[in-house]
């Protein structure tokens, strides 16, 4: 399909039999009119609440006003930091809309103590903070909030004018606001789910405070509706959902998301949140596996197994047969993925619209901060340490391994058959960046693909596809010693507190359902972070 702003290239791997039948059923022109019966009679009731988003370039207009009007006020008060404090669907879009746009945009989503005092320490002068939570209740995101409220106080600065708020009518969050006489609550369509919520206020007010023109967006997005919305082969929509899903029917059920050439950046971490928060669940999914930029020679792209669908987004590197193109404006290729998404829930047959197993973490880190103390902390031993890195295992996968290369190359023996590796680093992800080349190192000539998320973003993300979906994963957790830690204001735990919580609640889980797990915990960050990577090389696959 070839447009203004939209080009795809989708083949069908059943020759078009899934196509067909959804065009026959009318699927696309459903979706358009927000039909609620298209997921079956238990998605019904969910879906008829979570359809707003298949109309947001036009039903966003209003808010652009509003948005204009504030950003005037903050640009005459020199905010022009903004920092946006906020999970997954809340978080991931403003992201991709910013750095595509060229615009600097501070998105907080993370609970690591020096990720949050850095954040904290830069420019508060010029600080305008948005908080964004649909439920309003997201522990990460009230701990963000809390923290930049005291440092405003701390530094006499009056928080309340310094806060924004984008969340759901009548959430906890739209409460205080109200309450507390926040600046300004952009209160959002609450018929959009988080990870479908791109052209909402959750996506249009961060960027669009941060410099993004969020009217080109709409139209963007407005200009590919039609298209979206035609029962007809040709609709890329349709094909592209076809295509995963019948992909999906066939075990071809992981998707290497490549950046090709294009100025849009990020947007498979985007893109990562809604398939596998959509698609991964009751054992079953599609797992998104974002290989950053993609080239021949990328681990796990030119070299993907037969289960990988490859997915461009961007123009593809031609010298890689066989892969899926998506190309074109962001908002266009937002539209595109949460229509194609839609519908490959469909085929899947799942309801896209819940996130049954996020819960269960969420519930093993509450348990934990709710423990009481020295509780939490005298948790397991380690197994063994070799340097600044401790190893924790089961006696199963270790075996006889006592050093570092022996317990990471352990557990890539233990990846199941046709399964995968997620790397999950509790870590700070631009202090200890360097810990995303792990995602590079393990898939060099791997069997199967490697997954990189950090937490706790990745909780709200492919957290969970690694619970809910096919239980195939092995994981590698990595977690950091603190060493300047951070007190939650008005809360009985620190930053530092929360994210080990995080972890050891998201660890307790997976090893619940018999997953393969290594934990390496870093006493050193730095030198830690080192020896991993060093170890991580010299594993062979
Ligand atoms: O916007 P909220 O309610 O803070 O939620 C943030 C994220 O957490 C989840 O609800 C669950 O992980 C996501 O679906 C959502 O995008």
């Amino acid at each position: 399909m070839s447009g203004a702003d939209l080009r795809t290239e989708v083949h069908q791997p059943d020759g078009g039999v899934v196509l067909d039948r959804l065009v026959t059923e009318d699927v696309a022109a459903k979706l358009a009119r927000q039909d609620p019966t298209l997921w079956g009679p238990e998605a019904e009731s969910e879906a008829s609440i979570r359809l707003g988003w298949v109309d947001l370039p036009r039903t966003s207009r209003p808010l652009l006003a509003q948005i204009d009007a504030l950003r005037a006020e903050l640009r005459e008060e020199g905010l022009d930091h903004v920092v946006l404090a906020g999970m997954g669907g809340s978080s991931l879009a403003p992201e991709v809309i910013a750095a595509t746009a060229g615009v600097e945009l501070t998105v907080l989503d993370s609970t690591d103590p020096h990720m949050v005092r850095r954040a904290l320490s830069d420019r508060l002068d010029r600080t305008i903070v948005v908080v964004s939570s649909k439920s309003g209740t997201t522990v990460e995101t009230d701990s963000q909030r809390r923290a930049y409220l005291k440092a405003f106080a701390d530094a006499g600065i009056d928080g309340a004018r310094r806060i924004v708020v984008v969340t759901d009518p009548g959430s906890p969050l739209a409460e205080l606001a109200e309450r507390e006489g926040y600046r300004t609550v952009f209160l959002a369509d609450p018929h959009v789910g988080g990870r479908f919520s791109a052209l909402s206020a959750f996506g249009l007010v961060p960027a669009a405070l941060a410099g993004v023109d969020p009217a080109e967006l709409l139209d963007e997005a407005e200009a590919v509706m039609p298209a979206l919305a035609a029962s007809a082969p040709d609709n890329p929509g349709l094909a592209l959902g076809a295509a995963l899903g019948a992909a999906h029917e066939q075990g071809r059920n992981k998707v290497a998301l490549g950046e090709g050439a294009s100025p849009i950046r990020g947007f498979a971490a985007w893109a990562e949140q809604l398939i596998a928060e959509s698609t991964g669940k009751d054992g079953r999914g599609l797992l998104p596996v974002d290989v950053g930029a993609a080239r021949t020679s990328t681990p796990g792209w030119g070299d993907a197994g037969d289960d990988v669908i490859r997915v461009s987004i961007g123009a593809p590197d031609d010298a890689v047969p066989g892969q899926l193109v998506t190309e074109g404006s962001l908002g266009a290729l937002f539209l595109l993925w949460e229509t194609a998404v839609a519908v490959a829930g469909r085929v899947i047959g799942i309801n896209p619209f819940d996130q049954p197993n996020v819960e269960e973490a969420k519930r093993a880190a509450r348990a934990l901060l709710d423990a009481p103390s020295g509780e939490a902390a005298a948790a397991e031993e380690p197994v063994f340490a070799d340097g600044a890195v401790e190893v924790y295992a089961d006696a199963t996968l270790l075996g006889s391994a006592r050093s570092l290369p022996d317990a990471l190359q352990a557990l890539t023996r233990a990846v199941p058959d046709r399964g995968y590796l997620a790397v999950l680093a509790y870590l700070d992800r631009v202090g200890d960046a360097r810990a995303a080349d792990l995602r590079g190192l393990l898939a060099r000539g791997a069997a199967y693909p490697v997954t990189f998320g950090w937490g706790p973003r990745f909780l709200h993300s492919t957290g969970q596809y690694h619970k809910g979906g096919p239980p195939v994963g092995a994981f590698l957790q990595i977690t950091g010693a603190v060493r300047e830690d951070l007190a939650v204001p008005d809360r009985p735990y620190t930053f530092g507190q929360l994210i080990a919580a995080q972890a050891a609640g998201d660890l307790a889980v997976l090893r619940s359902k018999g997953a393969p797990t290594l934990r390496l915990h870093l006493t050193d960050r730095s030198t830690g972070l080192e020896q991993v990577l060093q170890a991580a090389e010299r594993v062979r696959s």
